[in-house]
């Protein structure tokens, strides 16, 4: 009937073509967090991040966001502490954005969006041979999620921007030998933390999320240039890589604790 057709119709977005709610999922990502919901937790530790820039390997268009990849083969590039049990591996970086500045980031902060949003993807090699199986398991990742706020000139950012134009199309990549990401999370320590999942296929329920509190500034030139990228592959009828972020997923029975009073 009508209503059923509706639901499906609304269930399947057009980016990803699988359903938006997994059937059954009770941890799903992204979120609106919620500021005077989240609950301070005393034991939450600072996250400790080191990264060795020398394991930055290249930068490439998936047809989803642009990502820097890292040789994940030894425990240089790492994070420990902050919500976690073990050390995670850094996998890849990437971000989402939207066609304007009004919205663009995954997860929202008290309903505001802002304009995009990066996501540190690091799996759990202690206990998981390889990233591909850590994917499937309960605390297999931890993703620090960054919001991107329009503001001042990023000279980190930069370096990235200049190499985009070489990754316009879908399916293209670059060498991209030393890059530290550190330079892409705020110095302050605060941050939420809640358990969720990938917001791309296969959306497994495998992330510890640590969405950082401050934002960090970029201006609108460095936003416009993610607006230059490519879903679509060389040759493709041209579209533009913009709002390529998950809509809202239902908190369901989940807090969202703060390292921060
Ligand atoms: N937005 S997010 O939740 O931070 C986020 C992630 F956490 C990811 F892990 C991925 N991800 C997807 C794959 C394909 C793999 C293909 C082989 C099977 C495992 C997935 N590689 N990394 C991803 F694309 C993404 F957007
Ligand atoms: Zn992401």
């Amino acid at each position: 009937g009508a209503c059923c057709s509706y639901r499906l119709r609304d269930a399947l977005h057009p980016l990803w073509q699988s359903p938006l709610t997994i059937p059954g999922g009770t941890r799903q990502s992204p979120i609106n967090i919620q500021w005077r919901d989240s609950v301070y937790d005393p034991f939450l530790k600072p996250l400790k991040i080191s990264y060795d820039p020398t394991t930055c390997l290249h930068i490439w268009n998936n047809g989803y966001s642009f990502l820097v990849e890292f040789d994940d083969s030894t425990d240089r590039s790492i994070i420990v502490g902050g919500p976690l049990e073990n050390q995670y591996r850094l996998k890849q970086f990437h971000f989402h954005w939207g066609a304007i500045n009004d919205w663009g980031s995954e997860h929202t902060v008290d309903s505001k969006f802002y304009p995009a949003e990066l996501h540190l993807v690091h799996w759990n090699a202690v206990e998981y041979p390889n990233f591909e199986e850590a994917v499937m398991e309960g605390n297999g990742l931890a993703v620090i999620g960054v919001f991107l706020k329009l503001g001042a000139r990023h000279e980190g950012l930069q370096t990235l921007v200049d190499a985009l134009p070489a990754v316009r199309h879908k399916d293209t990549v670059i060498e991209f030998d030393v890059f530290d990401p550190s330079c892409l999370i705020p110095s302050c320590p605060d941050y939420w933390t809640y358990a969720g999942s990938l917001t791309t296929p296969p959306l497994t329920e495998s992330v510890t999320w640590i969405i950082k509190k401050k934002p960090i500034e970029v201006d609108e030139d460095q936003l416009e240039a993610f607006r230059t990228l490519l879903f679509t592959s060389d040759g493709e009828e041209e579209r533009r890589m913009v709002d390529n972020f998950r809509p809202l997923q239902p908190l369901m029975n989940r807090t969202v604790r703060s390292s921060f009073h």
